[in-house]
């Protein structure tokens, strides 16, 4: 199997945590279009009622499209379960997100929601955070002191740009940094300092967060449970 059937894999396991009357957060990603698919089915055949908060427009439309009941994360109570995408897992169940910037308001559903699920192929498990470069959110005023700020503490600053060299924009039309650092050693140490950064909104560091791992595997999807 590629990749991409790997993520496929995952996902489609992942889809049958999902119990009627759930309301269920949906992550961004190309493992998430996977999620959003097989949950879709799963309504349609097994009649199942459940509603949705997404963390993208581009996941909200695709559940919308595929007849997935949405809500906005400002008008439900509670989340039941989120599944989302990682970039990297680390052995203690931490992650890496944002490869797609869409880490501010995953964290957001996130923390909202009583059980987390991250789905990934197996080459997304990883011994040490920090090969994949960790995304931050930063508000475009006073970027470039931000930056400076995060340079001068060796993190490897660079601003993400699209394909025409053009800085990316986030959905609240904020900038990324990804920061190059290499292996990151004492990943709740880097969470304090960048939690406390002013001018950074969010970032993708994803500690002590997810519950349940789903891996696709060549063996077939793998379900791993973190002790929270
Ligand atoms: O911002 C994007 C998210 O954090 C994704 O969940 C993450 O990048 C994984 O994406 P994919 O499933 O496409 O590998």
């Amino acid at each position: 199997m590629n990749q991409s059937e790997l993520k496929q894999v995952a996902a489609e396991r992942a889809a049958l945590f999902v119990e009627d009357g759930m309301t269920i957060g949906l992550g961004t990603g190309s493992t998430v279009f996977f999620l959003v698919e097989a949950i879709a089915r799963r309504i349609k055949e097994e009649g199942l009622h459940i509603q949705g908060v997404a963390t993208s427009s581009r996941t909200a439309n695709q559940a919308a499209e595929l007849g997935i009941k949405m809500l906005d994360l400002n008008d439900v109570d509670h989340i039941d379960l989120t599944i989302d995408g990682a970039d990297e897992i680390d052995k203690h169940f931490q992650g890496i997100k944002g490869g797609g910037a869409a880490h501010t308001l995953e964290k957001m559903v996130a923390i909202n929601s009583t059980r987390n699920i991250w789905i990934v192929d197996e080459s997304k498990l990883v011994p040490v955070l920090g090969k994949f470069p960790l995304p931050t959110e930063v508000i475009p005023f006073g970027c470039e002191q931000v930056f400076k700020r995060l340079e001068a503490e060796n993190l490897h600053p660079h601003f993400r740009l699209d394909a025409d060299g053009e800085r990316i924009r986030t959905h609240n039309q904020n900038f990324v940094i990804d920061l190059h650092m290499g292996a990151i050693k004492h990943p709740h140490l880097l969470k304090q300092f960048l939690d406390s950064e002013v001018g950074i909104l969010e970032h993708g560091l994803f500690l002590d967060l997810v519950n349940t791992v789903v891996v696709g595997t060549q063996d077939g999807a793998q379900v791993l449970d973190a002790k929270r």
